[in-house]
């Protein structure tokens, strides 16, 4: 052991200290009569050199009080210092070597999701300083120095001296720091797979779209508005975390609401060898796969939730049998259906109340009954009239031991919660995540706490938010991060469907609803003359003013194709007259389709019919708020704005021209407000 000496005089001058030497657990001081060891862990900081004007002293900081080493030579005091400073640095870096370890295998995980960042403080809370791992700690706790001060001297190897940097960095981290090094993972993403990006579709992907593929925070939402190519960035996502090996094929998870998009999906995932295995799936089909893994059998769906006509022919009988049973129901029934709905002669038409009351039904079964004080007394009556059709398709689900689809989601969360069902994926993406539901946000919450480091990335467009009647809330969307918690949100801003001028109009349209997030797009293609038409018709010439069109659609262009719209699916063109219009204008590709049928898809020109007011308009009239209507998400204040959104998303569908067929003599009043000025997009058609 190297032997530190004080001068030789000391002892002259009563100092008790006559020397030190270094031991691997500390320093031993030898005073006069004594020997004293100070191990490493008792010395609060590095040691300090105090120069005097001949002779030098060592302070050493501990726990139990200082202790300052005088009488030393300059030579002396100096490589004391080192070899102190050197030793205490090692036991300090011995110390935090295995944290750092741990916090760099957190760091390494990619993205410094805001989870990562906290379990990343929690890790240096408990393992610096209980309570203290600020860098102005007062010098009274155990430690009495500050990290981020702390210079490590020659001497410590590479390893030691990353690990004391690694923790006076992370110690001092704000959430500044923490953005930083999401930035630099994503530039670094960015750059290393250009290529994937480049070459993954027909088409290189934008700056934006590239960008919402690689963030990686633990709840992710891209927002986009129509044609900004939602489903490319899905894809490419899932292409992304397989080729830089953050995921394998089977811990992704692709999620539609309806079978067609997931087909689509899975077939986008199948042109690429390395996403041909990735699971699509739609919500039903993974609640029903969660509950037959979990309890071993498939269950059984009701042929009442499968089949929409089954439900409404039950719900119509079963009213016919209540009105039969009960002398006081079907009265009830009667009088109420005579005030509120139609003509009963000389009885009602119980199907058609059957279609009108299923929702009902569904949204009762969900959400349960309304407080009275928010019902009228016409509420409260059609409320007991429902009632009984509840308990009716209750009982025969639980007779025939069926589920139903909202019984599964249920079931699939319980069970989830339950940890009864091993979630094998770490990244789910859902698609049009506007469209999603209380229940199944919830489903996707209790997967996310089942599985740590599970990442959701939701791709979806408050703008086109249209399935409200059948319980989806738009506010899962535009208030994402107070529902799921860290979030980030991207946005794509340039659509690729249609040009400038439908742009102009569309945008402007459904952002007269302030509560839609804004949005700027932009639109690759332009055009110099308005693209949306209004041509005013009366109600009954409507097909010839449709083959007209197409007649000037086809004269115009050859191979295009040309969707016909309408809000419901009674005022579209029936089958034989599609037909006609096939072998009439054989170049053209038409289709026709109700607004909601339309979602997510696309063609070179739009003509929308139906245009009117009325009960059946667009939108619909209605009287006063209606028992549905309480039972739903959220009531918007905005008027229309589901019926805005809708038009918003026939607006959209269209590459090059919209043609709308307003009603001449009770126009819509979305046509009105077009042609009422604050349109320049807008042109009336003289065809
Ligand atoms: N980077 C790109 N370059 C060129 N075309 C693109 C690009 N990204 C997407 N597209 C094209 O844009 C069109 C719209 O894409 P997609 O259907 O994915 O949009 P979307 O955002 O899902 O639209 P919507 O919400 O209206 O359904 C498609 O024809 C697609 O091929």
């Amino acid at each position: 052991m190297q032997m530190f000496r004080a001068h030789w005089m000391a002892p002259w001058f009563n100092h008790p200290f006559i020397a030190s030497e270094l031991t691997p657990r500390g320093v031993v001081l030898h005073l006069k009569r004594e020997r004293h060891a100070l191990e490493w862990h008792e010395l609060s900081a590095p040691p300090k050199l105090v120069k005097g004007r001949r002779l030098y002293r060592l302070h050493l900081y501990c726990a139990q009080g200082d202790i300052e080493l005088g009488w030393l030579s300059k030579a002396v005091a100096e490589s004391l210092h080192e070899a102190v400073t050197l030793g205490w640095f090692r036991f300090q870096a011995a110390r935090i070597l295995p944290l750092a370890e741990q916090c760099l295998s957190v760091l390494e995980l990619g993205y410094l999701r805001q989870s990562r960042w906290q379990a990343l403080q929690q890790l240096l809370t408990q393992a610096i300083l209980p309570g203290q791992t600020s860098v102005e700690h007062s010098g009274t706790g155990r430690e009495r120095f500050a990290w981020t001060a702390l210079t490590p001297p020659p001497g410590l190897s590479d390893r030691e001296t990353a690990a004391i940097g690694l923790i006076a960095t992370l110690i001092s981290a704000d959430e500044r720091w923490r953005e930083q090094c999401c930035d630099d993972y994503c530039q670094q993403m960015l750059a290393d797979f250009s290529e994937v990006f480049d070459s993954l579709e027909a088409h290189p992907l934008t700056e934006a779209q590239r960008l919402a593929c690689v963030v990686d925070e633990d709840h992710n939402l891209v927002l986009a508005g129509a044609g900004c190519g939602k489903t490319s960035v899905m894809t490419a996502r899932a292409a992304f975390l397989v080729a830089s090996g953050q995921a394998r094929p089977d811990e992704l998870l692709l999620l539609a609401f309806g079978n067609e998009a997931a087909v689509e999906m899975a077939e986008r995932l199948a042109d690429q060898p390395s996403t041909a295995t990735v699971k699509t799936s739609t919500f039903h089909a993974l609640g029903l796969m969660i509950l037959a893994s979990s309890n071993g059998k498939t269950p059984s769906l009701s042929p009442l939730a499968q089949q929409e006509n089954t439900r409404i022919q039950a719900f119509a009988l079963w009213l016919e049998q209540l009105c039969a049973e009960d002398e006081a129901y079907s009265q009830q029934l009667h009088d109420w259906l005579r005030r509120h709905r139609f003509q009963v002669v000389p009885q009602p038409d119980y199907r058609r109340v059957a279609r009108e009351w299923a929702p009902l039904v569904s949204a009762l079964k969900l959400v349960g009954e309304p407080e009275p004080a928010d019902l009228t007394p016409a509420l409260a009556e059609q409320l007991n009239l429902v009632l009984p059709l509840l308990h009716r398709y209750q009982h025969t689900l639980a007779e025939q031991e069926h589920i139903d689809f909202d019984d599964m989601i249920e079931q699939a969360t319980e069970l989830v919660r339950q940890g009864r069902f091993v979630v094998p994926w770490r990244y789910i993406l859902v698609d049009e995540f506007q469209d999603i539901s209380a229940p199944r946000a919830a489903l996707l919450q209790a997967l996310r706490d089942a599985k740590p480091e599970l990442s959701l990335f939701c791709v979806g467009d408050d703008w086109q938010a249209i399935y409200r009647f059948s319980g989806a809330d738009v506010t899962l969307t535009t208030r994402f991060a107070d529902y799921f918690g860290a979030s980030r949100i991207t946005r794509l801003d340039k659509t690729f469907r249609f040009n400038n001028q439908i742009e102009q109009v569309a945008s402007r349209f459904v952002q007269r609803n302030p509560e839609q997030l804004p949005k700027t797009l932009n639109t690759h293609s332009r055009s110099n003359s308005p693209c949306v038409h209004v041509l005013p018709v009366d109600s009954n010439s409507q097909l010839d003013a449709i083959s007209r069109l197409l007649g000037q659609i086809a004269a115009e262009q050859a191979e295009v194709s040309v969707y016909v719209l309408a809000r419901f699916r009674f005022s579209l063109p029936d089958n034989a007259q599609l037909a006609a219009w096939h072998k009439r204008f054989p170049t053209l590709k038409i289709a026709v389709q109700t607004l909601h049928g339309a979602k997510g898809k696309e063609a070179d020109h739009v003509i929308m019919l139906g245009l009117c007011r009325g009960k059946y308009g667009f939108p619909p009239e209605q009287n006063a708020t209606g028992l549905l209507d309480l039972l739903l998400p959220e009531v918007e204040t905005f008027p229309h704005a589901e019926e805005r959104r809708l038009f918003y998303v026939g607006l959209t569908r269209a590459r090059q021209q919209v043609f709308l067929l307003a009603d001449q003599q009770i126009p819509s009043p979305f046509v009105k407000e077009l042609t009422g000025g604050g349109y320049p997009g807008v042109s009336r058609w003289a065809g």
